[in-house]
């Protein structure tokens, strides 16, 4: 039997086996059984063209933000309006065949956006270009889902299904799970919090089935089988998505309002060039950049030129931007903006800068 007749077959399984707590280990298995074959799936294909001749773009600017979506979706009008980058668009499938970048300016960031193939169910499997389109996805800092609002949910549903069997985990955050494999000693298990999805018995059985028999876990939150099997296989990515509902023109007002409530979703109409400011916004919360300006003694910021870095930056990471040895020479900081209480205030390297923040560095 084939990998992708295995993986059919406890694929049937799984949606044949009732949920209950007699069956809870034989789904476990047959979940951890699921994610092996899937891993050799992802393995690289020696079939010639797999690599991906077109796709190989460099990363370029501040973030990376990847398009992903079924065919003339207007994947490449998006494009094609939002940087000075023209990309083909066309009303027939599968107009644009490799991986076409662009650049998004906003707030003093580059933000370089990828223009992908279209991909359809089975991407995963290797179906048209899929491969090549997801292995680009997994680079990006945000997927941006685009959908054709006129199609329903039905696309949504099935690119979820296709991301997530080869790894990419959308807007949740990594299980907080501790997991290494030991060289003896069995099985040590331990749990800081009551645990009603996942067992000691049930962990042994989906670490036999990766001929794992000596392993520390510490489960730090109530995770489900499916969690533990993803830290245990360790290559998943979590990332950021927005879903984006495409060609809102051709849906009525009613539709547009239901789409727009979606968690994670922004409605927009390439064609009229509707929201697509609000979807900018959006884009810039969900890739967690801010700005920082810097100012010399006695001299005005430098407004013109920020530096931008990612949330949650600290004075320290600032430093190493401006200069390599900066952090080294440092003495103290001052900061001007919406992360201090007074305006300027003294800081230290530990401080956490916010967007738009003003900061002096003074050197020993
Ligand atoms: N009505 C309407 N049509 C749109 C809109 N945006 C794009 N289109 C049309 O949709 C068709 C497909 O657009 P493309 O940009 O080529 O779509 P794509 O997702 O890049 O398609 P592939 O490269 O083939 O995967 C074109 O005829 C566009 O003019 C929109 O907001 N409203
Ligand atoms: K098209
Ligand atoms: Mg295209």
């Amino acid at each position: 039997m084939g990998i992708l007749e295995k993986i059919s077959e406890i694929e049937k399984e799984i949606s044949r086996t009732q949920k209950n707590k007699a069956t809870e280990y034989h789904l476990g298995l047959l979940k951890a059984k699921l994610a092996k074959y899937r891993a050799q799936l992802l393995e690289p294909s020696r079939s010639a063209g797999a690599k991906g001749e077109g796709f190989d773009v460099m990363k370029s600017g501040d973030a990376r933000v990847a398009l992903i979506g079924f065919p003339s979706v207007g994947k490449s009008t998006f494009l094609s309006l939002m940087t000075s980058t023209a990309s083909e668009a066309a009303s027939y499938e599968f107009t644009t065949l490799t991986c076409i970048p662009g650049v998004i300016e906003y707030k003093g960031a580059n933000i370089q956006l990828l223009d992908l193939p279209g991909i359809i169910e089975g991407a995963s499997q290797g179906k048209g270009r899929g491969r090549q389109v997801i292995a680009v996805a997994r680079t990006a800092d945000v997927v941006i889902m685009m959908l054709d609002a006129t199609k329903g949910d039905v696309q949504r549903v099935l690119l979820e299904k296709e991301l997530e069997s080869v790894g990419i985990r959308l807007n949740v955050s990594k299980p907080n799970i501790y997991f290494k494999p030991k060289k003896g000693g069995g099985l040590s298990y331990n749990s800081t919090v009551p645990l009603t999805q996942c067992s000691e018995k049930l962990v042994q059985l989906i670490l036999h089935e990766y001929k794992i028999f000596n392993a520390e876990v510490l489960f730090r939150e109530d995770s489900t089988p499916d969690e533990f099997i993803d830290v245990i296989v360790g290559n998943r990515v979590y990332m950021n998505c927005v879903y984006v509902y495409n060609k809102i023109d051709q849906i009525s007002m009613e539709e547009v309002d239901r789409l727009a409530r979606r968690p994670h979703s922004v409605v927009i109409s390439c064609g009229m060039k509707l929201n697509l400011d609000y979807l900018l916004e959006r884009l810039w919360e969900y890739l967690a950049l801010i700005c920082i300006y810097t100012k010399k003694r006695g001299e005005r910021p430098d407004f013109a030129d920020g530096i931008i870095m990612r949330r949650g930056a600290s004075v320290e990471h600032v430093c190493h931007a401006v200069h390599r040895t900066l952090a080294s020479q440092f003495k103290y900081a001052l900061v001007w903006g919406t992360s201090t209480k007074y305006s300027p205030q003294r800081v230290g390297l530990t401080h956490i800068m916010e967007h738009e923040d003003v900061i002096q560095i003074v050197k020993k």
